[in-house]
């Protein structure tokens, strides 16, 4: 599994998405298989990221889950209303480090739990597009050779691909609207679904197996577009009866699926699975503050089952202020929260956010912090320290404040940050992502954007305690990276949330 050391963004951003409850929409909307558009939201995810990855190339190592479906959406082979309203959905989560190619791989893992299927692990990193890719999803007229030619393109083999087809289809169905070819006799909801059950499960199998089934890839009259029927008994069924046992298909699907999110351009490097941290500094926020320097700072754990007392370090950045074993503090306040779907399947049963509201000199600073943790059970108590590197704070110039920042739901939020000794000639800017909006009238590029705003001087918080503050409104709250130079020198803060426990 991979690592976190402190601060890392990226990691910081794709472990709460998965862990968190409500930190994002791809780990939300799916649970307990939602419907939308008369099939559940959790098939149009599916579909969505089997569309995007299908773009892959083995040979070239070029295409897959890219979010290049983005672009694509408006193809015949795209047909749907699932595709733009999946986007949508996965629209605002990203940040300057996770793209929606991220997003969308996030989305098929949760909408396949979110319909009881089985957990697959997830690998961040992916990279988004900025073009279409080729055409090269398979439709159902297409032959069987045809059809196994694009899976192998796309990294499949004929058994894969006849197992992936199963376990894609276990979900949803085929709309009239879009394929009325295919679906030629009336439908009261309008859609012709693969399976009896809403659920993620073989019945799909089982149904094709006993001769019971009403997909109409395999049954339909129209025998053009049977493909499921082609796919399906191209080996003479060998690989469906293999699939009978539902152990063996969440298995297969599971690793079939994690694949399918996987494929991505040879040029990028997934990481390690991305399981829950045992332990994560979360949400800091250093500022100027009545002579000296508050500094909030969580740490999340998982419950363990201990009574456990966890104590905050720290020292000094310059001179000396703290005692040689460094200054201390006890959180100000304990919270337990429960974790996303994927977390609890991972059994994380709550996670438990220790918050700290440190008094630091204003003088002599802060340059790193670390953790003692006892569990009062007569066992040694233990450091938690990055890993060995300390969390090291890396500069005191640049800082963001959350309490003169003014941050209400009702309007823009009006973002402050202190700038420690400036001269005339700084120059701060927010480097922010916005989704960009989904008009229906013209849908454009799903994707979101970025925005660069510039800062102007404070008049209403005038300079104190040795900094200088600069405001701007910012349309986005949930991710800004902050950037000054002073005296030559670049400085940069990401500022994901804009406030926290104690502001
Ligand atoms: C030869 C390969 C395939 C063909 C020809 C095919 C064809 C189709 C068609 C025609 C639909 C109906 C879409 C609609 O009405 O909105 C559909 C739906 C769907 N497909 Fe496939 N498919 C293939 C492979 C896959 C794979 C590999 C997956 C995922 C692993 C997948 C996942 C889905 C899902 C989840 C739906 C339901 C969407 C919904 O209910 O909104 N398909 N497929």
């Amino acid at each position: 599994a991979v690592v976190f050391n402190w601060p890392d963004p990226f990691l910081d951003t794709l472990e709460d998405q998965l862990y968190r409850l409500g930190f994002s929409s791809a780990s939300g909307f799916a649970l307990n298989c939602a419907a939308r558009q008369d099939t559940t939201i959790a098939a149009q995810w599916l579909r969505l990221a089997y569309h995007d990855a299908a773009t892959h190339n083995s040979t070239t190592g070029t295409g897959g889950l890219d979010a290049s479906i983005a672009f694509e959406f408006t193809r015949a082979q795209d047909v749907g209303e699932g595709m733009l309203a999946s986007l949508g959905d996965f629209l605002g989560v990203q940040n300057q480090y996770v793209g929606m190619a991220d997003t969308i791989a996030m989305g098929a893992i949760n909408a396949v739990i979110g319909c009881g299927g089985p957990v697959i692990p997830f690998r961040g990193g992916r990279i988004d597009a900025t073009e279409a890719g080729p055409a090269t999803v398979p439709e159902p007229q297409q032959d069987l050779d045809s059809h196994i030619a694009s899976f192998q393109t796309q990294g499949f083999n004929e058994t894969e691909m006849i197992a992936l087809v199963a376990c894609g289809h276990s979900l949803g169905g085929v709309r009239q609207v879009d394929f009325p070819l295919i679906v030629t006799e009336d439908v009261p909801t309008g859609v012709q679904n693969f399976a009896s059950n809403v659920g993620f499960d073989n019945t799909v199998v089982h149904e094709y197996l006993n001769s019971t089934t009403e997909n109409v890839l395999v049954v339909g009259s129209n025998i053009t577009t049977r493909s499921d029927l082609r796919i399906f008994s191209s080996d003479g069924n060998v690989t469906m009866q293999s699939l009978a046992s539902p152990d063996t298909f969440n298995e297969v699907c599971a690793d079939l699926i994690g694949r399918m999110i996987n494929t991505v351009p040879s040029t990028v490097t997934l990481t390690d699975p991305i399981e829950p941290f045992d332990f994560k500094v979360w949400n800091t926020h250093l500022f100027p503050q009545g002579g000296s320097l508050a500094f909030l700072a969580t740490l999340r754990i998982i419950e363990t089952g201990a009574n456990r007392t966890v104590t905050m370090f720290w020292k000094e950045r310059t001179g000396t202020f703290c005692p040689t074993e460094g200054c201390s503090i006890a959180p100000f306040q304990v919270e337990s929260e429960v974790p996303s779907l994927y977390g609890q399947l991972k059994g994380v049963t709550a996670f438990i956010l220790h918050s700290f509201n440190a008094s630091i000199d204003l003088v002599t600073s802060i340059s790193h912090f670390w953790f003692e943790i006892n569990d009062n059970d007569g066992s040694a108590p233990f450091i938690v320290d990055n890993n060995g590197a300390n969390y090291t704070i890396d500069q005191d110039v640049l800082l963001y404040d959350p309490r003169r920042t003014i941050a209400t739901f009702a309007s823009q939020p009006v973002v402050v940050v202190g700038v420690k000794d400036s001269s005339t000639s700084t120059n701060v800017t927010a480097l922010s992502m916005i989704a960009n909006p989904i008009l229906d009238s013209d849908p454009g590029v799903p994707l979101p954007i970025n925005i660069t705003t510039v800062f102007e001087l404070d008049s209403s918080n005038p300079p104190a305690d040795g900094y200088t503050f600069y405001s701007a409104p910012i349309v986005n709250t949930l991710d800004n990276t902050i950037r000054t130079t002073v005296n030559g020198t670049a400085y940069s803060l990401w500022v994901r949330f804009l406030t926290a426990a104690g502001v």
